[in-house]
């Protein structure tokens, strides 16, 4: 089947190609609906990656966080016209130790393999998974970046000690608040503060016990674990500001992505014996947890509303440099590109 691609091929310029699904291929191919832009996306767009990296990468469909309806399953899995989350994460082996988001066979959409900016797109069966009709698109189109913090938090369950009376999170944009969202749905019994830099973000954790400018950390602030959703350069000083904060044998995990090395206090994380682990991406079974999630806490679709931000019908290049020049402009939130329109 012909098939309309939309790749990045340098930066702020898109172009059309064309590519062929197969349809005796076994796949599923789903026709993207709503897409939602990634702090990732515009490394690309903006072509503020390395120039190397650049010219490896492009030409590229962007974005990896996106929904779309079923058009065609040769496996009778799901009905034509299904609503269905789309997984970046595509693994060529499974391994019992390493998760399939880790592998470093796996390839990742908008990572140097297409992404959703397609007219449509094929994927193995086990690269969807099927969302309520009841869960505002907008705000679905987001799920992957939600998995993200779901599965970090898993991570952390699993990774730091039993003592959980007191979590920072340092980051008070997008990644920060899902992670802070989830993280009090899944531990509402651990004192949850918020550090970030903006007062007006601060002003929408309602749920957290308490927010702090990084500016501004009480001397006697401590606590038991930490996640730093910052990235960039800020995530030298969020990191070392967890490493003053943290109680000793606390769990740190990152999730910022930061272009070059980051220098840490590493002297202080063998004084206190930290442990501190990266997250990156996510797999299908945070897919799947997420949307168990969305369906236990009903309230979290409320809160997540609250990062909705620009919807910009797509239906020419014009548009997609529209939505992607608006999403830098933004104050906060998700960019939703409304496609296929
Ligand atoms: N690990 C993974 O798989 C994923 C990682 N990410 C990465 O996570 C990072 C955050 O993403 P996202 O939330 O979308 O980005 P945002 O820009 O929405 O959030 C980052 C927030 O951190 C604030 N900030 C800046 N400096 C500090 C500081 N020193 N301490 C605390 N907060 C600070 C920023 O404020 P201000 O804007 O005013 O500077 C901003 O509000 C990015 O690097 C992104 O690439 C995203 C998705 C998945
Ligand atoms: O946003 C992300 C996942 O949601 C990751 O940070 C992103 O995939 C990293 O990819 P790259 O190495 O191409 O920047
Ligand atoms: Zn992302």
């Amino acid at each position: 089947m012909l098939n309309t691609v939309y790749r990045l091929v340098a930066p702020r310029r898109f172009e059309v190609e064309f590519n062929d699904i197969d349809l005796h291929a076994g796949q599923i191919v789903v026709r993207p609906t709503h897409l939602s832009i990634c702090h990732a996306d515009q490394r690309y767009y903006q072509g503020v990656r390395p120039a190397e990296v650049l010219k490896e990468k492009l030409p590229m469909a962007l974005i990896h966080e996106g929904l779309g309806e079923v058009l065609y399953d040769p496996t009778g899995t799901y009905q034509c016209g299904d609503t269905v989350i789309m997984i970046p994460n595509t693994p060529c082996e499974k391994d019992e130790v390493i998760a399939e988001n880790y592998l470093r066979s796996s390839k990742f959409r908008a990572s140097g393999f297409d992404g959703f900016m397609q007219e449509h797109v094929a994927l193995d069966i086990d690269r969807v998974v099927p969302v309520d009709d009841s869960i505002d698109k907008v705000i679905a189109a987001f799920t992957e970046l939600v998995s993200v913090s779901v599965h970090a938090i898993r991570r952390f369950d699993s990774i730091a000690h039993k003592r959980r009376k007191a979590v920072g999170i340092w980051g008070d944009g997008n990644l920060g608040y899902i992670t802070a969202i989830f993280f009090k749905a899944m531990f509402p019994n651990t004192k949850l503060y918020i550090l970030g830099v903006d007062q007006e973000k601060l002003s929408g954790f309602s749920f957290a016990d308490d927010t702090f400018s990084v500016s501004d950390i009480p001397d006697d602030l401590y606590i038991d674990h930490a996640f730093e959703c910052v990235g960039g350069a800020a995530s030298q000083q969020a990191i070392n500001q967890i490493i003053d904060h943290i109680q000793p044998e606390g769990t740190i995990s990152i999730l910022g992505v930061s272009e070059y090395p980051v220098p840490i206090n590493t002297r202080m994380v063998l004084e206190k014996g930290l442990r501190i682990f990266g997250s990156s991406r996510s797999g299908r079974e945070d897919f799947l947890k997420t949307v168990e999630l969305y369906k236990e806490h009903p309230e979290i679709i409320g809160y997540l509303r609250n990062i909705v931000g620009a919807q910009v019908e797509v239906r020419s290049i014009e548009d997609m440099n529209k939505a992607f020049e608006t999403d830098i402009h933004k104050s906060m939130g998700k960019t939703i590109m409304l496609w296929n329109k």
